[in-house]
């Protein structure tokens, strides 16, 4: 959608500027394929750029380019969500100024960067949140040099590295410079990677040369994509109940002691706690169907497409991602109740969750975003591109965590105990 350019009206209903970011290691490709969305004239839309100053590839092309150079802003004693790119703020700012030359941002993180700041700072700044809605999360991946990367263990003790943090970041995944490595080696990266992303759709490519409708206006965080999900694994319904309905407010415990500066995230309050993290460290359940080769295997990997050893279904670094897909409708209250504590107490460890939602007494979608603890829910009703439930559409409700020592047995049970019983 190349539309736009035109004010927030008083009603705040004009669409928002989408925003992709591109994140990866450093080398991966993300200017390569900058490069190649704005040579590639068929999307017909203006972009606008905001790269960090240290690129060394230039940008042709682009309608505006804005150079930041990274300047993190905590906010507040140590806590993630309250972490921003002060830089990011100012350019933003700047450019949407000049909001009418332009229809689309693109931000390129450092390779070396932890995307968390970026994703937050979006939702942060209420001029920026007003203006602009994030599409998608597009991390790029150096095929030949990802797994040393991700297996680098030469992090702060209970820390993730960077590479992790990016493929769990992911709503897509440019497997890049797939040239560089043979068969066998692309099926282990991939599977490296699945172990930590799930659900993100992987591309592959070379030279980032991806099909553009692939990664830019893909509602990445909306329902309309989210056949892309590969929800890991399908669990037994058992139905749960009770209900009503309201938007997302995080409450803060009564020993909290964290500064309650206003936070206002999208339809929602929100507001911090202070962190007590409870890291279950249950190691169980099946990835779909891949099975895992360690990296002194030996195994013939034509033979054996169907044979599945048990796997493991969590990278070493402790990330991986718990999918559900439950059919019924949802206490709205139960939920807003549960995902509120989970947030508030696991935020640290959980980069991204998603869902689309189905909540009981309304035929609107619910779409729920997470950064770490920062939330927003929104619906069909205030969204354009999200349709309600179709009347003969089955209510299934889609939820994904990424993050670090996910407890799958718990979050479903919890999950399911927001479900309203029939
Ligand atoms: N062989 C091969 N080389 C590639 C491919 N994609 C990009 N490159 C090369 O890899 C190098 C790094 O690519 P960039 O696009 O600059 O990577 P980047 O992620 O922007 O790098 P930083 O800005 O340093 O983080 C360049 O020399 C590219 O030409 C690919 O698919 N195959």
């Amino acid at each position: 959608m190349a539309e736009g350019g035109a004010g927030a009206t008083a009603q705040g209903e004009e669409r928002k500027i989408p925003v992709t970011i591109i994140t990866g290691f450093l080398g991966s490709g993300k200017t390569t394929l900058l490069n190649w969305i704005l040579s590639s004239k068929e999307h017909g839309k203006r972009i606008a750029i905001i790269e960090n100053e240290f690129g060394e590839v230039s940008i042709d092309d682009a309608i505006v380019v804005e150079r930041t150079s990274e300047e993190i802003v905590t906010l507040d004693n140590g806590c993630v969500c309250c972490t921003v790119r002060g830089d990011l703020v100012k350019s933003l700012h700047g450019l949407l100024e000049r909001r009418d030359n332009f229809d689309y941002i693109i931000v390129e993180t450092t390779g070396l960067a932890d995307p968390t700041p970026v994703a937050i700072t979006f939702q942060f700044d209420e001029k920026v949140r007003s203006m602009t809605q994030m599409d998608s999360v597009v991390t790029v991946v150096d095929a030949a040099h990802v797994l040393r990367h991700l297996k680098d263990k030469a992090v702060e003790e209970g820390k993730v590295n960077i590479s992790v943090q990016q493929v769990a970041f992911a709503d897509k995944i440019l497997l890049n410079k797939t040239d560089l490595v043979d068969p066998a080696k692309l099926k282990e990266v991939k599977e490296e990677i699945r172990l930590i992303n799930g659900v993100a759709k992987i591309i592959e490519t070379q030279y980032s040369k991806a099909d553009l409708d692939e990664v830019l206006d893909v509602r990445g965080f909306d329902i309309g994509k989210l056949n892309d999900f590969e929800v890991e694994e399908k669990d037994d319904h058992h139905h749960h109940h009770d209900h009503k309905h309201h938007h997302h407010d995080h409450e803060c415990g009564e020993d909290c002691d964290h500064d309650h500066h206003d936070h206002k995230h999208h339809d929602h309050d929100h507001k911090h706690h202070d962190h007590d993290h409870k890291h279950h460290d249950h190691d169980h359940k099946h990835h779909d169907h891949d099975h895992e080769c360690g990296e002194d295997c030996d195994h013939d990997h034509h033979k054996h497409d169907h044979e599945h050893k048990k796997k493991k279904s969590r990278h070493d670094s402790g990330v991986s991602s718990v999918g559900l897909e439950v059919e019924g409708v949802l206490d709205i209250i139960q939920l807003n109740q549960w995902l509120g504590s989970f947030l508030m107490t696991r935020g640290d460890d959980i980069y991204r969750s998603k869902g689309i939602l189905a909540i009981e007494g309304t035929d609107d979608k619910f779409v729920f975003q997470g950064v770490h603890m920062m939330t927003t829910m929104a619906t069909s009703a205030n969204t354009p591109g999200i349709q309600p439930w179709g009347e003969n559409e089955k209510r299934i409700n889609k939820m994904v965590f990424i993050g670090k020592n996910l407890d799958r047995e718990d979050i479903t049970k919890n999950f399911m105990a927001c479900l309203v019983k029939q």
